[in-house]
């Protein structure tokens, strides 16, 4: 298991080419939010802007477009419960983010057929929260496509069948091999499998044991992974600066909210990049 390092920032998060525009940093469509979890996909989509995605188009319940975009004016808005539309966002996106806040009923297990029907082999999907839940639980056979999983420990025994007690690297390592992609097994130790390596995270904080942590992070990996080519390492790169800026902010507080990781993330970016010398 090979252990995280700053190394990974530099070498990851590229300086803006002059000669860009919006197009050029990726588009990320999130898709979840029910009536009762409208905050998870708000703050997944938010981590997604706040990283530097281009374009981010959050398909949620209708119920939540005005706190959307009160919140966050850079999203796009479409209703979940219009496939037609979702269909058209999800073909049109490099990264799908699927699950955060999305709920485990009936109408979320459509939502979720529906989207892997539309994905296509070249996206980059995230599959977070009730996604994994959903997939674990019924079975779902998953798309083509590169897929990253982010489970907590309670989604990874639901989707790898190992009890908590028994997700040991050895076995983590053998369960994501066989899952397939990259998986980003969340504890206090955050581990990353991915299809020829294993890494461990150094980094976190207890003051990081907070409801929407896991959805910001979520967010910020589509927002990486949409604007940098190594998906390993943009995966690797986005859960390292989740957890430094949530130990920076640490140093002063109690608590740290996933909102606060969000706002810091440009300015972290910035000191972070890669320096031409
Ligand atoms: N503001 C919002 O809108 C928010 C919306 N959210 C959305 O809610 C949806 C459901 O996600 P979820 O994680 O809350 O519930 P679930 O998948 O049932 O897991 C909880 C069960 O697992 C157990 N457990 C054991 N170990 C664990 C561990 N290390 N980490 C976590 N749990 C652990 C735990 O045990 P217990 O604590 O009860 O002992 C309990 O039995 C999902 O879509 C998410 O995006 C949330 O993000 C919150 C903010
Ligand atoms: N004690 C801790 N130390 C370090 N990181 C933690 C700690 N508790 C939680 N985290 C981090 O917070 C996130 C929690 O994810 P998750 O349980 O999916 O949250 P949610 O679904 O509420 O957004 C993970 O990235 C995890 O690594
Ligand atoms: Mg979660």
């Amino acid at each position: 298991m090979q252990v995280l390092t700053e190394n990974i920032l530099t070498t990851t998060i590229r300086q803006r080419p002059a000669d860009s525009y919006k197009g050029t940093y990726g588009r990320v469509t999130l898709i979840g939010g029910n009536r009762n979890f409208g905050g998870a996909i708000i703050m997944a989509s938010a981590a997604a802007v706040y990283a530097g995605a281009g374009l981010v188009t959050t398909i949620t319940d209708a119920s939540n477009q005005s706190s959307l975009h009160a919140r966050l004016p850079e999203a796009m808005f479409a209703d979940i419960q219009d496939f037609t539309q979702t269909r058209t966002l999800i073909r049109h996106a490099d990264v799908v983010v699927l699950g955060p806040g999305l709920g485990t009923d009936t109408a979320a297990l459509t939502t979720l057929k529906q989207a892997f029907q539309a994905i296509t082999p070249e996206q980059h999907v995230i599959l977070d929260g009730s996604a994994i839940t959903l997939v674990a639980e019924q079975h779902l056979p998953l798309p083509q496509a590169h897929i990253i999983f982010t489970p907590h420990q309670m989604e990874w025994q639901r989707l790898s069948g190992l009890k908590i007690a028994a997700q040991t690297p050895a076995a983590n390592k053998q369960a994501a091999a066989t899952i397939g992609g990259i998986v980003v097994v969340k504890s206090h130790r955050t581990q990353i499998y991915t299809p020829t390596n294993a890494y461990e995270n150094p980094l976190g904080t207890p003051a990081q044991a907070t409801g929407g942590m896991g959805d910001t992070l979520a967010g910020m990996i589509g927002g990486f992974v949409a604007q940098f080519a190594d998906s390993s390492a943009a995966v690797c790169a986005a859960v390292y600066s989740h957890s430094a800026i949530a130990e920076l902010l640490a140093q002063q507080q109690y608590v740290v909210l996933p909102s606060q990781i969000i706002t810091e993330l440009p300015h972290f970016m910035k000191v972070h990049e890669h320096k031409d010398v």
